[in-house]
């Protein structure tokens, strides 16, 4: 298959609340959308999620449109290949910035799906048509407005709660939301705001029973993971440390956390995501999909690499509208009773929403 023209889209909508953690509150999610034309016609989506700011990873918004401007569309523009797997070969010549590789890797998946008539997640190895998902509530600027948060997150049947903490705002916030809800099935984000010299405090939060403490420390930090994973009952989750199979291998070898969070765009694309799965599943890491604020498209695919056999625990990705009052996708995202039903149309099974589509995009460039 060939791409025969891509399209650059820079996006931007508001969300209906502010998400705050650790390391800062994204209001406005401005973000990149790559559309892929092959040889037949078929169009293909991916989205670009690092923030506006270099604060989760090093990337940003517009780091990832001079990748894909510069570097990435004038490798994979009219070179033929069979299959979207050979796009990371591709690209390897250029070193990181996984984000930027994810959206137009993520893109290329799709016409593929689309020009075999099949579901992305079927494509990609998926094994189930429905996910469950939990609920990422950011830090609240009071108790009462995160008790609602969670007490709305539970009426929707949310599988499991996730909180994000910070210095300061970490073990007697635990300690009141087990008070309040002892069986919940919780857990906690740091976004890596800890080091070592916090491990006494970390250490207590072990007598709450949380399911994972996602990310306390740096994303550099993985000998120091695998020391506080030592000094812990509660499992360490993986997030940020994890940009790559090679990252996961040496998380592995290190024991520096048993569980991994899995974002297509923070790992570089899915074939990686797909082999990352791959070795966390012989090495017994559970696993479960991540989420970055996605609009429609970023979601689907989220959502797709959550069907792949070992993501046995419940995602980050909620529906569409617990982030946005309207979505670029028709159907948008819509989580039922906890769960998420894939759609079984070809590619990553949603259209755009081509009023709102239009409305969202703040600039484009076309690239043929
Ligand atoms: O998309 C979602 O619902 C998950 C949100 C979420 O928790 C995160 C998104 C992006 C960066 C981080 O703030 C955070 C995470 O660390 O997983
Ligand atoms: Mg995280």
């Amino acid at each position: 298959m060939k791409i025969e023209k891509f399209v650059l889209r820079k996006m931007k909508m508001r969300m209906k609340h502010p998400f705050t953690t650790s390391f800062g509150t994204v209001q406005d999610k401005v973000f990149i959308i790559v559309e892929a034309y092959d040889d037949q016609g078929f169009c293909g989506y991916g989205e670009g999620d690092a923030f506006e700011i270099p604060w989760y990873t090093e990337e940003t918004v517009e780091s990832c449109w001079h990748m894909l401007r510069d570097f990435y569309i004038p490798r994979l523009l009219h070179v033929d290949f069979q299959h979207p797997s050979e796009v990371r070969e591709l690209l390897s010549v250029y070193r990181r910035n996984p984000m930027a590789k994810a959206a137009i890797e993520t893109a290329i998946w799709d016409v593929y799906a689309k020009r075999m008539n099949k579901p992305l997640y079927q494509v990609i190895g998926g094994i189930r048509n429905e996910v469950e998902v939990g609920v990422s509530i950011g830090l609240q600027p009071t108790s009462e407005q995160l008790y609602e948060k969670i007490e709305q997150a539970l009426q929707n049947g949310a599988k499991r709660i996730k909180v994000k903490i910070k210095p300061g705002n970490d073990v007697e916030l635990v300690k009141t939301i087990r008070a309040r809800y002892p069986d919940v099935p919780l857990m906690v984000d740091a976004n890596s705001a800890y080091t070592l010299e916090d491990l006494p405090l970390l250490k207590e939060l072990d007598a709450y029973n949380l399911l994972m403490i996602e990310q306390p420390l740096g994303a550099d930090d993985l000998i120091e993971h695998a020391t506080l994973q030592k000094e812990l009952k509660t499992p360490i989750c993986l997030d940020e440390s994890i940009c790559s199979l090679k990252d996961a291998k040496t998380a592995i070898a290190l024991d520096a956390g048993r569980i991994f969070n899995i974002k297509i765009a923070r790992v570089g694309g899915i074939e990686e995501a797909r082999l990352i799965h791959e070795e966390a599943s012989k090495e017994g890491i559970k696993m479960w999909g991540g989420g970055m604020l996605e609009a429609g498209i970023g979601r689907a695919h989220s959502v797709a690499i959550a069907t792949l056999t070992d993501f046995t625990l419940p995602a980050d990705t909620s529906g569409s509208r617990h982030y946005f009052e309207e979505d670029l996708i028709i159907p948008e995202v819509v989580v039922e009773k906890g769960v998420i039903h894939l759609p079984e149309k070809a590619g990553i099974g949603y259209d755009v929403n081509l009023d709102a589509y239009e409305r969202f995009t703040t600039e484009y460039l076309i690239c043929k």
